[in-house]
C-alpha cells in the first residue's frame, strides 16, 4: 500500500473541541474561529451541533454561528445531526453537509445519545432519506473504535458491520474515532485491515484524540494503510465527557507538521493556522494543546 500524496484535512475545532468547553463562548469567537480556519486554507471545517442543547449546552446557538461565517467558495461548512429534528435544524441553518453519528459500543451509544446502535441506526434513515431529497451529503462517525470507556474492548468487526451499514444507508465517507485515544499504531493497523476488507479505504478516515499520546502515530500507521482523511482539532481544543482524562483531538498544526514533513499536500498555512488556534486559546484563557504551535510562538518570541 503506498502513502496518499494529498490529504483532505477535517478541521472538528469549531465542534469537537469547543463542545466540551464548560465556560460560555459567544457566538461572536466561535464566528471568528471559524473564519481564521478557512483564512488558513483548511478547505472542510466541522461548525457546530444541531443536538439537545440539554446534551450539548456549547452547541445551542450552532445555527447564529452557521447564519454569522463568512462562507468561502469551496470549503464545507458541515454540522452533526443525531436526529430528523436535528436534520431540519442544519437544513433551515442553510447546512450542506451534516455527519450521523454511531458508536462501536453499546455503552457508549447510550451514553452519547441514548439509545442502542441498532436503533440509532434506524435513527438514522429518516435523515438519509430527507438529505437524498435536499441534496445534502451525509458523513457518518463511529465513536470508541479502538477502546469504550464503558464496555473496554471493541472487536474490528464490529466496528465493519457498523461501518458498512454506514454507507449503505448513503454516507459517502466513514471517520474512525479512537473517541478515548487509548489505540496504538498496531491497533489502528488491525482495524484498518479488518474494516478495510470490504470496504475501500478511500470512504475511511481517521479520527484520533491524544489521550495516550499515540495520535500521530496512529495517522501514520493510517497513512501507511491508504487512509487520506484525517480529523483534527485546531489547538489540540476538547475532550470527552464520558472518559475521565480523555484529551482533545490531534491537534491540526501537529498533523500538518507530520504531513508537511512527508511531502504531502494539504493546502494549509501553517503560520495562520498556528495564529488561529492561539487566538481561540487565549479568549477560552486555556494553554494551547498543540506541541507544533508552541514550539513555533516560543521560537517567534525568542
Ligand atoms: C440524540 C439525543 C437528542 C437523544 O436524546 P433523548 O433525550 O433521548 O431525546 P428525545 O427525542 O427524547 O428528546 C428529548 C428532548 O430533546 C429535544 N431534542 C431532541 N433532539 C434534538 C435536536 N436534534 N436538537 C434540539 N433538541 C432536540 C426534544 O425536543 C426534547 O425536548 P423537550 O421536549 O424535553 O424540551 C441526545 O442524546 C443528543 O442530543 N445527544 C447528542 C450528544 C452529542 O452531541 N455528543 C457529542 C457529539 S458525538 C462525538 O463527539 C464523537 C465524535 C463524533 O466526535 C467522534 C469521536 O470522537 O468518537
Amino acid at each position: 500500500m503506498s502513502m496518499p500524496q494529498q490529504v483532505r484535512l477535517v478541521e472538528v475545532g469549531p465542534r469537537d473541541g469547543l463542545q466540551n468547553e464548560k465556560q460560555p463562548i459567544s457566538v461572536a469567537d466561535k464566528v471568528r474561529l471559524v473564519d481564521d480556519l478557512s483564512a488558513a486554507g483548511l478547505r472542510y471545517i466541522e461548525v457546530g451541533s444541531f443536538v439537545s442543547p440539554k446534551w450539548v449546552p456549547q452547541m445551542a446557538g450552532s445555527a447564529e454561528v452557521f447564519a454569522a461565517i463568512q462562507q468561502q467558495p469551496g470549503v464545507t461548512y458541515a454540522a452533526l445531526a443525531p436526529n430528523l429534528k436535528g436534520f431540519e435544524g442544519a437544513l433551515a441553518a442553510g447546512v450542506k453537509e451534516v455527519a450521523v453519528f454511531a458508536a462501536a459500543s453499546e455503552g457508549f451509544s447510550q451514553k452519547n445519545i441514548n439509545c442502542s446502535i441498532a436503533e440509532s441506526l434506524q435513527r438514522f434513515e429518516p435523515i438519509m432519506a430527507a438529505a437524498r431529497e435536499h441534496g445534502v451529503r451525509v458523513r457518518g462517525y463511529i465513536s470508541c473504535v479502538l477502546g469504550c470507556p464503558i464496555d473496554g474492548d471493541v472487536a474490528p468487526e464490529q466496528v465493519a458491520a457498523i461501518a458498512r451499514e454506514l454507507l449503505d444507508s448513503g454516507c459517502y465517507e466513514v471517520s474512525l474515532g479512537d473517541t478515548i485515544g487509548v489505540g496504538t499504531a498496531g491497533d489502528t493497523r488491525r482495524l484498518i485491515e479488518v474494516v478495510g476488507r470490504d470496504i475501500d479505504r478511500s470512504l475511511l478516515a481517521g479520527h484520533f484524540h491524544d489521550t495516550y499520546g499515540q495520535s500521530l502515530a496512529n495517522i501514520h500507521a493510517s497513512l501507511l494503510e491508504g487512509v487520506a482523511v484525517f480529523d483534527s482539532s485546531v489547538a489540540g481544543l476538547g475532550g470527552c465527557p464520558y472518559a475521565k482524562g480523555a484529551t482533545g483531538n490531534v491537534a491540526s498544526e501537529d498533523v500538518l507538521y507530520l504531513l508537511n514533513g512527508l511531502g504531502i499536500e494539504t493546502g494549509v498555512d501553517m503560520a495562520a493556522l498556528v495564529q488561529a488556534g492561539q487566538h481561540i486559546c487565549n479568549v477560552l484563557g486555556k494553554a494551547n494543546g498543540s506541541r507544533v504551535a508552541r514550539a513555533l510562538l516560543a521560537r517567534e518570541q525568542a
